[in-house]
């Protein structure tokens, strides 16, 4: 396992400012090196994931990143309808990339959302446990293939951005859930049922493709998360808090808040 660094922040504001600068600085360094035509990144939902692209959009370095050769995909997705504002990639659109595309600087197609619930709201609700799974089968190997077609099989991402639940989750991955267990290639995407984060159905990247991305950082403000972020950041592989799996090829962070770095620095 990668060697993992702390980086504090005196609060959730200048957090997201901080990551912020630090994820345009970092696409602009990686499009910058010699025969790189594009660069590829996951960004999360919640809290801090959603305030870093806000910031994001507000930077006086946004214009250092040459949009047109960004890519941007999701370690995890709500399995809800396409409109659902409980959607991940919505949030994240609203946030930064719909005003992108709108000014021409990105297109649709660099937009890898994880696929939707694209069953009616009727055949939703008269659901069982296995039509579900079976939904979530096909839509985990659809966004598996996307990958696999744009990136080829040793598809990576060169930066993954997680926020850490107050439980230890990251992604989709929560405790004690076999899906932390999956620990071969050939899975990269997979479904969640019975999420205890409410939606209930998710889609989520797994660890060994969250390992293959050359940069994991993983990101949680306020005293709430104070354990999870003590616990992720000092355990490996602890199935109890699954952001202690969280690895890459060449850089780990654990970036807090004084708050959540409280029971750290302890
Ligand atoms: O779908 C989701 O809910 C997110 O992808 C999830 O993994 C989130 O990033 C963490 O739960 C942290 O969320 P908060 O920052 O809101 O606590």
């Amino acid at each position: 396992m990668h060697e993992r660094t702390l980086i504090v922040y005196p609060d959730p504001r200048l957090l997201a400012q901080a990551v912020a600068a630090r994820t345009l600085l970092t696409l602009n360094e990686v499009l910058g090196t010699p025969g790189r035509d594009r660069t590829d990144i996951a960004v999360t939902g919640g809290t801090d994931g959603t305030a870093i692209l806000e910031s994001m959009a507000s930077s006086a370095l946004l214009d250092i990143v040459d949009w047109s050769r960004v890519h941007v995909w999701w370690g995890d997705e709500r399995f809800v309808a396409a409109d659902s504002d409980e959607r991940n990639d919505r949030a994240a659109r609203a946030a930064l990339f719909d005003a992108l595309i709108a000014e021409g600087r990105m297109g649709d197609a660099q937009i890898h959302a994880m696929p939707a619930d694209d069953r009616s709201a009727e055949a939703r609700s008269h659901a069982t446990a296995h039509d579900d799974g079976e939904a979530l089968e096909h839509a985990a190997a659809r966004y598996q293939q996307e990958l696999l077609h744009e990136l080829g099989e040793a598809a990576a991402m060169d930066l993954m951005m997680f926020g850490v639940g107050p439980d230890g989750h990251f992604a989709s991955l929560f405790p004690g859930r076999p899906q932390l267990g999956l620990d071969g290639d050939d899975v990269l995407v997979t479904g969640v049922q019975d999420s205890p984060k409410p939606p209930p159905l998710r889609l989520t990247m797994t660890v060994p493709m969250i390992a293959r991305s050359a940069r994991v950082w993983m990101c949680g403000s306020r005293p709430g998360k104070a354990e999870a972020m003590a616990h992720t950041f000092l355990q490996r592989r602890d199935t109890a808090f699954p952001g202690s799996f969280a690895d890459a090829m060449h850089e780990v962070l654990w970036i807090c808040d004084e708050d959540s770095a409280a029971q750290i620095r302890q």
